[in-house]
Parts: C-alpha cells; sequence; structure tokens
C-alpha cells in the first residue's frame, strides 16, 4: 500500500539535489530547490514509489537551458545566483569547521558568469543512429548536447561541426572523448579514441583545423595520459597570457575553468599573502602551468612543483626574468618532505580533486609560518587541512571560487599561519 506525504525541500544534498525529511529519513530529489513542495508516495517502510511537483518555491528561477534535467552537467539551475554561492559558501564553512577551524566571515565571494567556461571534456558515441557529443554521465550514456550556458559560445559553436567530423572518422567505431581548452589562440583540441587515425582521417582532420580556424588539433591514443598527445594538425602556434606573460601550453593541460575565477583566484592567494621581502622563498606544489607561479614570483622567489612535465616545460621556457623555478615531481609518490620546507616563508598548495593526501600532512608538518591553500573539493579540504589544526596552525582568511555555475563544484583559497600575531589581528 502507498502513503502520500505532503512534504518541502527544506535544503539541498551534496550533489545539488532537493532534500525533504520525513522524522529521520532524507529523501533526494533532482532539480528541485528549497522552497518546492511535492506529494511523495512512499511504500510503508518508507521506500521513495515516486513524486510530482505541487507548487514550485516562489523564488525559483526557469531553468535558462533546454536539456538542464537531461544533459547530467548542471544541477541547480532554478536557484537564484545569490542562493547558489550562499550555499556553495556554507558547504566551504562546514568543511573548515569539520576540520576543526573557527571560521571567521569569508574575505571574498566570487560567481563567474554563465557561457564563461574555457575548458570542457566531452563524450563522444557513435552508434548507427548518429554521433552525440555530451558530457560524460556517470551512470549512462551522454545527452547530446543541443544547448549550454555553460561554455563559452566560441567552444559551443565546435560541437555541432565537431560531430560531424567524429561520424567521418573511420578510427572512430564507437566511442571517444574530445578534451578542449580556449586558448588565447584558440580552441585547442584533443581527441582521445582507442585506434589511431588513418592517413585519410588525418587529412579530414586538419581539413577541420583550417575550416574553423583552429590552431592545433591533437590525436591521444587509449586511455594512458603519459605519453604526450600526437599533434595532427597544427595551423599556428598555440598560445595563452598568464599574468603578462605569454606561455605555449600543452595540448591537454590544466587551466582554471573560467578567465573571471582564475583572476578570482590569483587576487584571493594575493591578498592572503604575509609580508614578504623578495629574498623570501615561496614553495608552490601543483603550480601547473604557472598560473599561481607567475603572480607569485612578483613578491618572493618561487620554488614550483608540478607532476605533469610538459606544464612545467611550457612555464620554464617562460620564465626568463622572473623570480622562479619549477621541477617535475609527483607530489603523491615523493612528497616534498620537512628539511625541503624548511627554508619556506610560505607554502602554496593548490592539488588535484583528491587533495594532496601526505603532502599536505608533510607541510604541516614542516612548522612553515604561513600556509595558502587552494582547494577544488570541500571533502579532501576537510581531511587535507585536519593536520594544519592539530599542528596549531589558525585560520586567517577564506575565500569561495564558484567557477562551476550550477553544479556542486566549489573552490576555495584558504590561508592558515602559525603567527598569533596576525591571528590576533584579524579577531580585534
Ligand atoms: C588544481 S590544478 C592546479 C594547477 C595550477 N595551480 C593552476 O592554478 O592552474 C592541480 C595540478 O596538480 C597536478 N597534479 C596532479 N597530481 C599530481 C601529483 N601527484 N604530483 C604533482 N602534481 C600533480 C596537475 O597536473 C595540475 O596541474
Amino acid at each position: 500500500m502507498s502513503v502520500t506525504h505532503r512534504v518541502a525541500i527544506t535544503s539541498l544534498g551534496r550533489e545539488g539535489d532537493g532534500v525533504a525529511q520525513i522524522g529521520a529519513r532524507s529523501y533526494y530529489f533532482p532539480h528541485l530547490v528549497p522552497g518546492d513542495v511535492l506529494d511523495l508516495q512512499t511504500d510503508e517502510a518508507g521506500h521513495c514509489l515516486g513524486h510530482h511537483l505541487v507548487s514550485p518555491a516562489p523564488h525559483a528561477m526557469t531553468p535558462p537551458c533546454t536539456i538542464f534535467t537531461q544533459c547530467g552537467g548542471c544541477a541547480t539551475q532554478r536557484l537564484p545566483f545569490p542562493d547558489q554561492l550562499n550555499w556553495k559558501r556554507a558547504r566551504v564553512q562546514a568543511a573548515l569547521e569539520r576540520a576543526g577551524f573557527d571560521v571567521p566571515v569569508p574575505t571574498l565571494m566570487h560567481q563567474s558568469a554563465p557561457r564563461s567556461r574555457r575548458r570542457v571534456d566531452l563524450a563522444v558515441v557513435k552508434s548507427e543512429e548518429g554521433v552525440v557529443i555530451g558530457l560524460h554521465q556517470r551512470k549512462s550514456a551522454p545527452i547530446d548536447m543541443t544547448s549550454c550556458q555553460l561554455l563559452d559560445p566560441r567552444i559551443f559553436a565546435l560541437v555541432a561541426p565537431l560531430r560531424e567530423l567524429m561520424r567521418r572518422l573511420g578510427a572512430i567505431s564507437r566511442e571517444a572523448d574530445l578534451h578542449i581548452n580556449l586558448f588565447d589562440s584558440g580552441a585547442d583540441i584533443v581527441i582521445g579514441a582507442n585506434a589511431a587515425p588513418s592517413l585519410s582521417d588525418r587529412g579530414k582532420i586538419a581539413a577541420f583545423a583550417a575550416a574553423h580556424r583552429i590552431p592545433r588539433i591533437c590525436w591521444r591514443q587509449g586511455k594512458s595520459f603519459s605519453s604526450a598527445p600526437e599533434v595532427i594538425a597544427q595551423l599556428r602556434p598555440v598560445t595563452h597570457h598568464f599574468s603578462g606573460t605569454t606561455l605555449s601550453p600543452p595540448p591537454g593541460s590544466f587551466m582554471q575553468p573560467t578567465a573571471s575565477g582564475e583572476a578570482a583566484i590569483i587576487a584571493a592567494v594575493c591578498d592572503a599573502l604575509p609580508k614578504l621581502n623578495k629574498r623570501d622563498r615561496i614553495t608552490e606544489l601543483y603550480s601547473g602551468m604557472g598560473t599561481l607561479t607567475l603572480p607569485l614570483s612578483a613578491h618572493g622567489f618561487v620554488e614550483a612543483y608540478e607532476g605533469a612535465a610538459s606544464s612545467v616545460a611550457a612555464l620554464d621556457a617562460a620564465r626568463t626574468g622572473r623570480r622562479l623555478s619549477c621541477s617535475v615531481r609527483d607530489l603523491a609518490r615523493q612528497p616534498l618532505q620537512q628539511k625541503e620546507l624548511e627554508k619556506s616563508r610560505l607554502v602554496v598548495v593548490d592539488p588535484p580533486r583528491i587533495g594532496a593526501g601526505t603532502q599536505a600532512a608533510r607541510v604541516a608538518a614542516s612548522g612553515v609560518k604561513d600556509v595558502i591553500y587552494v582547494s577544488c573539493n570541500p571533502q579532501a579540504l576537510v581531511n587535507d587541512l585536519a593536520p594544519f589544526v592539530r599542528q596549531g596552525y589558525g585560520l586567517l582568511s577564506w575565500s569561495v571560487i564558484d567557477q562551476f555555475l550550477w553544479s556542486a563544484e566549489v573552490e576555495a583559497v584558504v590561508a592558515l599561519t602559525l603567527d598569533r600575531k596576525r591571528l590576533a589581528k584579524r579577531l580585534a
């Protein structure tokens, strides 16, 4: 027998689903927002059998994208922008509190605009019915990206022509993926597939690059990320400006997802710097192509470490006149040790989603006075920062950066210090 409960959505879950509560039990509803009222059918044991929306939250927005509920990229398009940012702020705050800090108000809150994403990974599925290009889905096939309010229109404009190119490439029989970075020189595309491109495929790719004025298209075969993708077409140099320096980014390299988000992260990091003189040593971990390295080098001598050799090479080639060194190092296998960290006045850490793990614990144990931690995952933030609390670090400031509009992703810049005077000033 089914039971109907009239319930309201009262909060958002970790992935952005609306949450309704009946007693101690939580029910999760994709695409619903706080204030929505629904009828929920359960069996007698309380298992959800179905639901329908009775009245939408008064402040709920009309989703701007026509494929919002299907594509899997956005969870919260019905939530007004300020509410999204506040929800993300609350998630970072909760993570900092769980790590054990006493948390002040954030220093900076940034939200990137719609249609400003300059980096995307897309899944390609080819069948007799045609080619689908869409976002990777965890549990199902991608939905064809016929609309997108997130991507920079210059990337979105390539989706339809790429669909046609994928259809014509013989080396793509069923599945492939596309990594697109929008650099200053234009879109930079890496096609990932299981087979090598034939001579005819190579010709089609070169013609595509010329027709769409794409500086470079590369091919990566198989899932191995250890070997560099092969350049299939290169019409012009690939270049991008980072803090006044022109770099030649390697194919598939990491860059912050939006330009305004990158600027906000740099501003938050620079705002959190302790007083430095030019001879002070700054150790930077997970430095990528130098997004933070270059601005930091205006404040001290930066020793940057990064696992991707091609990103280090790009920064190394452009570092003339800058006060920095850069080294390739796998910080999971070979974290910097106490002796190497001791000489630093400041350590800046910007790890990937899984967090810094042992490397974070080593930094905490090194006794370096100031640490700035850039996070893209609140869960990793809790784990990585807990050792700092145990070592006596205090939380000086934090900022929230939302570069992934309408999704649960959030970034944070967190400044920690052992300097009691700086902490006392904050509290004053
Ligand atoms: C969030 S990105 C930050 C990059 C850079 N700070 C920026 O803002 O553009 C994380 C970086 O960590 C690097 N990385 C991932 N795993 C690593 C490891 N085990 N050792 C060293 N670097 C790693 C990635 O290549 C990537 O460049």
